[in-house]
């Protein structure tokens, strides 16, 4: 029987830079007067070949130009969450990097006030709940993500969390952990992302160092059996994205994915998009693509499905996250 409507999910790892759409990008670059170095959304889509981490964080980053005012913000928001509604997402936890925007002069008030407004007022008109993570670049120094910290204070209202991402090797999370702290004293949510293209130790470190409590991405923790059985022991929640896996290259293939194999150890793991607009597809576009490639059951998508409800960062409104629990369970996954 063919599916009506997508299976009800959370998104906790999608940066929302990466759903600038080449034809959003295009539209947003002659709006601000920006020459973009490709001449039409078809070219630009064609750089999107990818030989690791670094080689998309290259166009991700320059791409970002065109984003400049609070509008350009709050039109990329709404973009993504027209979409996000059309793959069942119910709730959104939406990183974004600050400061690759304030490098570039964008007021750090202009990003929030542009992407909070537009995730309250159509996250409403389409029924999706969700927050913003502030993430700081790991490949810049610790001094930047403090200061970027104590500016973006004002706004803390609107800001769930925390995390950590860009350029992982050779860049570990303990040299971040006085933000981290500042964050839990300010009731600031933490996560980072580690185990990417990084080594299981950077996992641990972000646990034991920085206290977070999800990990972004985390595949390679499968090389280290008893980080593996602590994350077991302790249920912290995996935000995987296949696709990105796959065009990033820390995978060779969906088929070679180690999504079953995660799930089979019992790790609590979910699914999530990362930089769909670079790596083809959005939150149920990896839903689909795992399914298509790998050997896993109805029940199993369930499961990532429930994951996704039971790691989100909902305990301010728990019988929201019943409600979505309840959908889940609801759900004739075939
Ligand atoms: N997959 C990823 N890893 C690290 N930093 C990122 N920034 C955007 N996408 C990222
Ligand atoms: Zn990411």
């Amino acid at each position: 029987m063919p599916r009506t409507s997508p299976l009800p999910k959370a998104e906790l790892h999608l940066h929302i830079e990466g759903t600038l759409e080449p034809e959003l990008a295009f539209t947003l670059a002659a709006r601000n007067g920006i020459a973009l170095p490709y001449p039409t959304t078809q070219a630009l889509r064609q750089a999107y070949s990818f030989t690791d981490l670094q080689s998309f964080l290259d166009l991700y980053y320059a791409l970002m130009a065109v984003l400049r005012t609070e509008r350009d913000f709050a039109d990329l928001m709404a973009a993504y969450l027209e979409r996000a509604a059309e793959q069942g997402v119910r709730h959104a936890e939406i990183f974004f990097d600050p400061q690759a925007h304030t490098a570039r002069g964008v007021p750090i008030g202009t990003v929030i006030d542009g992407l909070a407004g537009a995730l309250e007022k159509e996250g409403g008109r389409h029924g999706i709940s969700g927050g913003l993570i502030m993430c700081f670049l790991r490949d810049e120094p610790a001094e930047s993500a403090l200061e970027t910290f104590e500016a973006a204070r004002p706004y803390f209202g609107v800001i769930t969390g925390i995390g950590l991402d860009s350029a992982e090797v050779g860049h570990p999370p303990a040299a971040f952990r006085e933000v981290y702290e500042r964050a839990a004293a300010a009731g600031l949510r933490r996560v980072a992302h580690a185990g990417e293209e990084g080594p299981p130790a950077y996992v641990r470190e972000a646990l034991d160092v920085l206290g977070v409590e999800r990990i972004d991405h985390g595949i390679r923790s499968l090389e280290d059996p008893e980080l593996v059985a602590r994350l077991v022991r302790e249920q912290v929640p995996l935000t995987v994205c296949p696709l990105s896996n796959v065009r990033l290259r820390c995978v060779s293939s969906l088929a070679a994915h180690p999504l079953p194999r995660m799930l089979a150890e019992g790790l609590r793991v979910t699914v999530n998009s990362d930089d769909p607009a670079y790596f083809g597809g959005y939150a149920d576009d990896n839903f689909a693509a795992v399914r298509a490639a790998l050997p896993l059951t109805g029940e199993d998508e369930r499961t990532l499905a429930r994951n996704s409800f039971l790691a989100a960062f909902l305990d301010h409104d728990e019988p929201r996250r019943a409600r979505l629990l309840a959908e889940v369970e609801a759900y004739d996954v075939g």
